[in-house]
């Protein structure tokens, strides 16, 4: 069975306005788990909206998704964030840190929600850091972060409810090419470790790596082809 079923997916803004625009257009997709797979293609051709439907964070304006075989598209926001919370992480552009707060504390924020103990989420937060080579940045405030320190902190934050599913929004955009490589090492070890990888990307550092298992090249709110890995 397949982890993630999209089924001729449409997604349009601002619908019935002179501004309507169709980002997502009858789109079919299966995501088995423990792969990673890389979503190319021009500014615009609709791989972000593709993946916050995927990640259940944007509704379809058509066409049903299924998580582990249950169908979503019908649910409740508050339902939708339950699942949302245990299946997925996201690792965004520009990481999207709390400015003015701990590297931990970050890292334990999607947590919260959870209820469960302060002491518990901390150590949980701290093994993930350490992981990341990051135990010395723990209490750093965020802003003293650099790049790539930073990133590693929006991926730790992103594992913190050990999600199924990791998705990443075009996560070397602001990255050199050592730290792309350690980003996809990270992910390689992830996948690993039993994780499905979304990616979106236009680096050939992303995409021509060793450990992607499928390039699906996107356009015009489709997919276009797709491609196994090398
Ligand atoms: N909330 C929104 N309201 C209106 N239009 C939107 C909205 N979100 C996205 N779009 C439009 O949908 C299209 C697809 O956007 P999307 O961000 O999915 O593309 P993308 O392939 O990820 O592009 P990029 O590589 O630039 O991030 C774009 O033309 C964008 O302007």
């Amino acid at each position: 069975m397949s982890l993630i079923t999209l089924q001729d997916i449409t997604k349009i803004f601002n619908r019935g306005r002179p501004d309507e625009f169709t980002a997502l257009s009858k789109v079919d997709l299966e995501i088995e788990s423990c792969r990673l797979a890389v979503f190319r293609g021009p500014s615009g051709s609709g791989k972000t909206t593709l993946l916050s439907v995927v990640g259940c964070m944007t509704k379809p304006t058509a066409g049903r998704v299924f998580v582990q075989g249950r169908e979503v598209t019908s649910l409740s926001e508050r339902f939708l964030t339950d699942i949302r919370r245990h299946t997925f992480g996201f690792i965004f552009q520009q990481f999207h840190l709390l400015r003015g707060i701990s590297a931990l504390e970050n890292v334990i924020l999607p947590a919260y929600p959870s209820g469960e103990k302060l002491s518990v989420l901390k150590k949980r937060g701290k093994r993930l850091l350490d992981l990341l080579e990051l135990s010395p940045r723990a209490t750093a405030s965020v802003e003293w972060l650099s790049g790539g320190e930073a990133q590693r902190v929006a991926i730790a934050r992103a594992l913190i409810n050990d999600p199924f599913i990791v998705i990443a929004d075009e996560p070397t955009a602001h990255l050199d090419t050592k730290l792309s490589r350690d980003f996809m090492a990270i992910m390689e070890r992830l996948k690993s470790e039993g994780k499905t990888i979304l990616v979106t990307s236009h680096d050939p550092l992303i995409y021509e790596s060793a450990t992607v298992d499928r390039v699906l090249d996107m356009r015009d709110g489709r997919i276009l082809s797709e491609r196994q890995g090398t």
